[in-house]
């Protein structure tokens, strides 16, 4: 039964992301296994891992074949019809290059350029995320990235889910690995006989992948170290009991660490959303895992008016918020920290998750305090333009110069002062 709980000291922070010691020493050994053995090193830990010995950790053709005929012709209409609907809407985020001249003739500007190789870390665990292959991949090829290389873990017949296949053909992301774990992050980050390195390594992953990255990140750039999923629905007396209780369990589902939240204005709501969860989790097909989370980490707020229930949302900094109140739109300048927002009763999570465009690779832990969700920018890098103009030099030089001087650095004092000499200043 989900707890009714006190607004004024709930968190939803869950210390998920340094695991324990005995998980970040068998990381830091995967790694460095990898890094000095290389492939060797990988296929010994898929066998111990992943249960399966591989011949060839390269996705064949005949692979893709295969998963084009297995898959549901239904839901491959359904891949590519999202993809579209991500690519429009990623499409908006690209930025340009730009330059300003001033009227002395120094020109400053920023050139955009797209990272040239990232890996990409598809979670195949206890669920496979063939919508997880399109939020990863596509802000990347609308950045401009010439190469993608995709790790998955193998299946334990050896294959990789046919969805998650599709999904990286509709795209037409072919260089795919059957490799998962902290095994995949060390080798997309140093390298093997198999697998070129990557600039940057982004998805979702289990407390193993989200180690690795941490560690690996400096080497190579990373996008976040999701954790576990976490929605919260803000409702007051308008919502329907039913609806708030299906979008609670979305979250639920993933993990027995994920977090589902209700605060509303509304008692009423409370015990009715208490009841539904109750009548809905029970005809799961991932029950065990939807009722532990709700056991450990769901919870109702009900609070006394808006105002203190957007503070507790403010405060969670939830992944995802739902705002299923009678005027949404009039709230939304409320909102301070969140990763992704949903407005009225149509806007349902899972809509988010597959089909409306939007990223689901969103901060997580309180973290949509300071980050954002995973977008194009995160596959771009910007490099400075200086083209500094004779008038400018000679105008400004000496103050370069008496900035050096008293930073200590005479030889940046003198590159500025040989010019300024040379030129009769
Ligand atoms: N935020 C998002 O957008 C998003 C999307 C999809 C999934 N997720 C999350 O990603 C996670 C996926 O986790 P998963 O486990 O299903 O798949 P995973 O692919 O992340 O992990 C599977 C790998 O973990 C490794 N592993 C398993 N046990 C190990 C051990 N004892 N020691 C070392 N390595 C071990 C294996 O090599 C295996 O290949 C879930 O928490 C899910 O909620 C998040
Ligand atoms: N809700 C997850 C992110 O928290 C993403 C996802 C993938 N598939 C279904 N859901
Ligand atoms: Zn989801």
């Amino acid at each position: 039964m989900m707890k009714i709980v006190d607004a004024a000291n709930f968190s939803t922070r869950r210390d998920v992301e340094t695991g324990t010691e005995t998980q970040r020493a068998a990381v830091l050994d995967i790694l460095q296994a990898v890094k000095q053995e290389g492939d060797a090193a990988v296929r010994r830990f898929t066998e111990q891992f992943d249960r399966i010995q591989l011949p060839e950790m390269r996705v064949t053709e005949d692979e893709f074949k295969e998963a084009l005929c297995a898959i549901n012709p239904e839901v491959r209409d359904a891949i590519r019809e999202a993809a579209v609907n991500i690519r429009d809407y990623h499409s908006r985020q690209m930025r340009q290059s730009w330059m300003t001249t001033h009227e002395s003739g120094t020109v400053l500007g920023q050139l955009i350029r797209p990272l040239q190789r990232v890996g990409l870390y598809v979670p195949g665990g206890t669920a496979a995320y063939p919508s997880s292959v399109l939020m990863n991949a596509i802000p990347a090829q609308v950045a401009g990235v010439e190469e993608i290389a995709m790790v998955t873990p193998p299946g334990k017949d050896g294959k990789v889910n046919p969805g998650v296949l599709v999904a990286a053909y509709e795209l037409g992301v072919n260089e795919i690995y059957k490799v998962g774990g902290a095994q995949a992050i060390a080798a997309l980050t140093y390298g093997t006989e198999t697998l070129k390195p990557v600039d940057k390594i982004v998805g979702p992953g289990n407390i193993y992948v989200a180690l690795a990255k941490r560690e690996v990140f400096g080497l190579v750039d990373i996008d976040m170290v999701a954790g576990p999923s976490e929605i919260v629905v803000l409702a007051d007396s308008t919502a329907n009991p039913a609806y708030v209780a299906a979008d609670l369990l979305s979250q639920a589902e993933h993990d027995v660490m994920a977090s589902a939240v209700l605060v509303t204005t509304c008692r009423e709501l409370a015990q009715a959303v208490q009841q539904e969860v109750e009548t809905q989790v029970a005809v799961l097909p991932r029950k065990e895992i939807a009722q532990a989370s709700i056991q450990d980490y769901g919870a109702i707020c009900v609070v006394d008016s808006m105002e203190e229930g957007l503070d507790v949302v403010n405060r969670l900094a939830p992944e995802h918020l739902e705002l299923m109140i009678e005027e949404p739109m009039a709230y939304v300048g409320q909102i301070k920290n969140a990763g992704a927002i949903f407005l009225g009763p149509y806007s349902s999570e899972p809509v988010g998750d597959y089909f409306a465009g939007t990223n689901h690779v969103l901060p997580t832990n309180g973290t949509a305090r300071f980050s954002s969700p995973l977008n194009v920018d995160d596959f771009l890098k910007k490099s400075s333009l200086i083209s500094y103009s004779r008038q400018d030099l000679l105008t400004h030089g000496q103050k370069i110069v008496a900035l050096a001087r008293q930073e200590g650095l005479e030889a940046h004092a003198r590159a500025i002062q040989i010019r300024l000499d040379n030129e009769g200043k």
